[in-house]
């Protein structure tokens, strides 16, 4: 199974964000988060932000919506040329509807779910959508600790998806390290998020790497 990497530009240098984006090249994906301090209490960045990081990033966009009325807001994402749009399925007022906008607007469709959010539900949307997002921190913030107890709900997802035949991917996002990485994997996932891990903490890319090489991975 290949697995896809998808830095988080959440841990990035906002200020020298296009260098950033240039120093994960060899990345697959770079994961964009947008957050609304109401979905959840952080704010990042918006539209326009979006549409200026689309126009000059080497790696196809990630787009990770933590914002209320995803239904208003995700067609527009997915305008600017995202190659995929993952709304929170609990903001969501018509899932169906709105995966298939996303999907019309030229976008993979995707759907998250947070930690104590239960994936089953979710699993009757796999004709809709391209991907699942398991949440393996609480959304809203990089740096968090991995939560090893979405694991279970992991594995159902990647059996349901088995199951199905389709090729929907799926994703995990929050805490992942050069340790929790594996455990992602084993449990089903393929393709992976990691924000501090790979920039580091401080908001500079990770010294360690010493090259434009994502990794590796950082671990703590
Ligand atoms: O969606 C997110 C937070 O809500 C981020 O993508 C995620 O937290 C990445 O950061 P880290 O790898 O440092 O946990
Ligand atoms: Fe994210």
């Amino acid at each position: 199974m290949p697995v896809r990497i998808s830095p988080s530009i959440l841990s990035a240098d906002f200020v020298n964000l296009e260098r950033d984006l240039h120093r994960i090249d060899t990345a697959d994906l770079v994961h964009v988060d947008v957050m609304d301090n109401h979905f959840v209490p952080n704010l990042t960045l918006g539209l326009p932000i979006v549409q200026r990081i689309q126009e000059v990033s080497p790696l196809p966009l990630d787009v990770h919506l933590m914002i209320d009325d995803p239904d208003r807001w995700a067609p527009l994402y997915a305008e600017t040329g995202a190659f995929s749009v993952t709304f929170s399925g609990e903001a969501a007022g018509d899932p169906t509807t709105l995966a298939r906008a996303i999907r019309g607007a030229g976008s993979r469709a995707a759907v998250a779910v947070k930690p104590d959010t239960a994936i089953e539900p979710w699993l009757d949307l796999l004709d809709e959508i391209d991907m699942i997002l398991v949440m393996t921190v609480e959304p809203g913030f990089g740096g968090q600790s991995f939560i090893e107890d979405t694991m279970p709900k992991l594995r159902a997802a990647r059996e349901a998806i088995d199951a199905s035949g389709r090729d929907v991917w799926l994703e995990v996002d929050g805490g992942i390290t050069l340790e929790t990485i594996v455990t992602a994997v084993e449990n089903g996932a393929d393709t992976i998020v990691a924000g501090s891990s790979v920039y580091g903490k401080g908001g500079t890319p990770n010294p360690s790497t010493g090259s434009r090489h994502f990794g590796p991975l950082r671990a703590g």
